[in-house]
């Protein structure tokens, strides 16, 4: 065969592409510090949702805090912003969730893990678990585990593809 008739082996795959999607979604995040993005994919391998940290629709960013502390919590980001996982599963468009795979950049607080439970998302794929000391995250991975979701990490396709997908943490 012409090696122009044989198809080239350095495409992204599957996995590679949802990842980097879910990274690149994540710099549409105004958050000072921590961006964060999400996709859902169906057991068809349809993307089906996407999203990213972000103030609830209709509140004006720019007048919401940003800060990660103030004169107390309520002076701070924490209470209002939606995480990127609810972001996405509020953001289906009608699709179904139930069975789907989630692939996230930053591994779900606890809040996240309740809703990726609810929605009936099966399986969770995270790129960083920069916040694994904390007890919210102790709290999630219990959850995910009683409810028997599937979590690891994600690991690119190697050796032949390196992509970039450094998220501005
Ligand atoms: O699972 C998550 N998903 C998610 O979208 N976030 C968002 C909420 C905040 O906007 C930001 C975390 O901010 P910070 O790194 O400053 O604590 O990331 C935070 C978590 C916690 O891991």
């Amino acid at each position: 065969m012409a090696s122009g008739d044989t198809w080239r082996a350095d495409y992204l795959v599957q996995e590679d592409y949802w990842m980097a999607m879910a990274a690149l979604t994540a710099k549409r995040s105004r958050d000072p510090k921590t961006q964060v993005g999400a996709l859902i994919v169906n057991q068809k391998n349809d993307i089906v949702a996407i999203g990213y940290n972000q103030m609830p629709k209709g509140c004006d960013d720019y007048v919401m805090p940003w800060k990660r502390e103030g004169k107390d919590k309520w002076d701070t980001k924490y209470p209002y912003v939606c995480s990127a996982a609810a972001a996405a599963i509020m953001n289906t468009n009608g699709a179904v969730l139930k069975g789907c795979n989630i692939y996230v950049t930053l591994f779900p607080d606890n809040e996240s893990a309740k809703l990726i439970i609810q929605a009936g998302i099966t399986k969770v794929v995270y790129l960083s678990d920069q916040y694994r000391d904390m007890e919210m995250m102790a709290a999630s991975k219990k959850f995910l585990e009683v409810a028997g979701i599937e979590f690891r990490q994600f690991q690119p396709r190697e050796p032949t593809i390196t992509i970039d997908l450094a998220v501005n943490n």
